[in-house]
């Protein structure tokens, strides 16, 4: 009998009247309202200290916003993450490098929200382990401890750990820094086929240069949403000169001509 893979349900995430205070009284995000389209790439993009990890956690539900709503899917962020629609790719300073655990184990711990409190891996839980470093070009770093990674290794370890966990929107914060244009290139090769399969993907970058060549759509953020849609008609110099405030045109004159080799 032949077997059918079910197809990857669509899922956006929606993203209304959203504001975030920090214990510190930092507003970090203010009234900020965006929809990702299911199935699409979509580039978030902001200088430092915008907001964009604040508006990932939000979306995660590892922070409670002070007003507004989040939904996946139609559900709230609570329920999603019951489900375990969502994976996250985090930035490399929010891990414990020292931590002493192996990819394998990083890997592994993106199936424990499918298991018993005993955490027993199945079978599936292995193989989905295994499938998932395959991807990334990980297995023959499956036995080092976490710590012991180049920073591209660290990102392909935890993407690794997104897929095994097969969230259907998938969450990437900066996943190119300190990363060569090869893995670069490698990774966002996953990332369109994760698109084809269904996926829902949001991924901030600092890497302006390859954003036209991989996302559908660009989200711009300075302490709220400054704009939003295709990135044909939304990643143009005006809405970045707007959400970087100053920066030179010269440098936004570098940044398109890069684009632009790159695409070509
Ligand atoms: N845990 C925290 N406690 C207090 N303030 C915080 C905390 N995390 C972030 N902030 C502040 O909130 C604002 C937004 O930070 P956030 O990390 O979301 O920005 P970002 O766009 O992800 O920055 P980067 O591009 O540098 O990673 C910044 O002013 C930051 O200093």
């Amino acid at each position: 009998m032949q077997t059918t893979v079910p197809p990857v349900p669509h899922l956006d995430i929606s993203v209304d009247n959203v504001s975030v205070t920090y214990n510190n009284a930092r507003l970090a995000l203010y009234n900020a309202s965006c929809t990702v389209e299911p199935g699409t790439i979509t580039a978030l993009v902001g200088p430092n200290g915008s907001g964009k990890s604040t508006l990932f956690k939000s979306i995660m539900g590892f922070l409670q916003p002070n007003q507004g709503r989040v939904r996946v899917g139609g559900l709230p962020v609570q329920k999603a993450q019951k489900r375990q629609l969502m994976a996250y790719v985090p930035q490399a300073d929010e891990v414990d490098w020292n931590f002493p655990v192996s990819v394998y184990d990083v890997v592994m711990m993106g199936r424990y929200g499918y298991m018993n409190l005993l955490r027993m891996p199945s079978q599936k839980d292995r193989r989905l382990v295994m499938s998932s470093l395959e991807r990334v070009g990980m297995v023959p770093y499956r036995d080092r401890q976490i710590g012991e990674l180049s920073g591209g290794q660290k990102k392909r370890a935890f993407l690794a750990r997104a897929l095994a966990q097969e969230g259907k929107v998938i969450l990437l914060d900066e996943p190119f820094t300190g990363v060569d244009v090869k893995t670069e290139k490698g990774m966002i090769d996953l990332l369109l086929q994760l698109r084809a399969e269904g996926h829902t993907i949001l991924i901030s970058t600092h890497d302006l240069a390859s954003i036209s060549t991989f996302c559908d759509r660009v989200i711009l953020l300075n302490r709220t949403i400054l704009a939003e849609g295709k990135t044909a008609d939304t990643f143009t110099k005006e809405n970045l000169e707007m959400t970087f405030g100053g920066l030179p045109i010269t440098k936004l004159k570098q940044v398109f001509d890069a684009a632009e080799v790159r695409a070509s």
